[in-house]
């Protein structure tokens, strides 16, 4: 039996996306040609000399693609600067030796790595927020590791001196984000969530994240200093996401056939969260609809440039604007985008650095102090 592309060499692997019987080379050159395709149509890197971020947490998904993008910026000349960014998050055996990895490959790509720390942007690791928060933060460890996270990576982003973020977010997690935005009936977040660049200034920053359990902005730090003031402008840092169309089983497949050294520990607060369900929904409905996974993002990319383009839409959008969309002002701490005056990631910050784990009480004292 001969490969289905080359027609030369044995295969050695279904590719999972399209049943093809393919050898090593073959599926390691498509799998990087659906990549650069990517990011061709979606324009994901508009400008040549581009400072971009890798969010690298030493996992197998950003392992990847740091490996893929410096060899597609290299083949196909797009004259991107490439960085890595990696986030401490202060989880003992846990994110320490995934770092290891991140110092692995920055030696092996020699790119520049700027590693940021909740110690040091928040002034608790994960390990000594969850100690101290007690079960009502354990059982929601994910949100406020994903909130702060999001913060942390913007801020090396802004070290790194980078205008764009990249992550390893796949496939299957976008689709997960269009099941989870949809069981919420989250339509704004749904409108957006499977692009491929996200984060533009017109947009609330509490409604653009991407990846995070409940909600959010991730985008502004806790005090408004005057180093942070200067960060502001900075608050509307783009995301691109250019496995948006890469199957998660096929990127492990790539980090095997390409010999690619990664960190593959669940984290230990992994707790079933409602991605959870999703991530499970998905997987049933695959045993009998293989493509459900990209299907599900195809269609949600159709009915969001559908519902912006629709002229009859537009005009019902002009009418009903002030009703159906509450205008977003700037947070009083940081001044990112939100829609209540202090943004979820300051009140997240906030609730870390007093202690005291009920947000929406935080949320009401701060909006006591600071909005007139
Ligand atoms: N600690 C971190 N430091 C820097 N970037 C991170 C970190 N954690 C996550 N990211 C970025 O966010 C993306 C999605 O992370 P998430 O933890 O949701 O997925 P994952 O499948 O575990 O990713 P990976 O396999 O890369 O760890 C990662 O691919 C990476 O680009």
């Amino acid at each position: 039996m001969k490969c289905e592309s080359c027609k030369i060499a044995p295969p050695s692997i279904k590719q999972p996306s399209t049943g093809k019987k393919l050898c090593k080379k073959c599926f390691i050159r498509d799998f990087e040609e659906n990549v650069h395709n990517l990011i061709v149509s979606d324009n994901i890197f508009p400008s040549k000399g581009e400072h971009v971020a890798i969010g690298v947490s030493g996992g197998k998904d950003s392992t990847v693609l740091l490996h893929v993008l410096h060899t597609l910026n290299e083949r196909y000349s797009y004259g991107l600067n490439l960085h890595m960014v990696a986030v401490d998050e202060g989880i003992s055996g846990y994110r320490d030796e995934s770092l290891d990895c991140v110092k692995y490959n920055q030696k092996k790509y020699s790119l520049p790595l700027v590693i940021v720390s909740f110690k040091d942007l928040f002034s608790s690791s994960l390990d000594s927020i969850v100690s101290r928060g007690g079960d009502v933060v354990r059982t929601q460890s994910c949100t406020y590791c994903g909130i702060l996270r999001r913060r942390a990576l913007e801020e090396g982003t802004k070290r790194a001196g980078c205008s764009v973020i990249a992550t390893g977010h796949n496939a299957d997690d976008v689709a997960e984000t269009v099941l989870m935005n949809f069981m919420r009936g989250d339509v704004k977040r749904l409108a957006r969530c499977s692009n491929s660049r996200t984060g533009t200034s017109e947009v609330s920053r509490d409604e653009d994240d991407d990846d995070i359990e409940d909600g959010g902005c991730g985008k502004c730090p806790a005090r408004k200093s005057e180093q942070q003031q200067k960060s502001v402008s900075l608050a509307t840092i783009p995301r691109v996401k250019p496995f948006k169309t890469s199957y998660q089983k096929e990127i492990v497949l790539y980090a095997h056939f390409s010999g690619l050294k990664y960190f593959s520990t669940e984290c230990p607060y992994a707790v079933t969260a409602f991605r959870g369900y999703a991530r499970v929904a998905l997987q049933r409905i695959q045993r009998f609809r293989s493509p459900c996974v990209l299907d599900t993002i195809h269609g949600m990319d159709t009915i969001a440039s559908a519902a912006a383009i629709t002229p009859d839409r537009a005009e019902r959008g002009k009418k009903s604007k002030k009703k159906s969309m509450p205008s977003s002002v700037p947070c009083v701490f940081c001044g990112a985008r939100c829609t209540n005056g202090v943004c979820q990631t300051c009140v997240i910050a906030e609730c870390v650095k007093r202690e005291n784990y009920d947000v929406k009480a935080v949320r009401k004292q701060l909006e006591k102090e600071c909005i007139v």
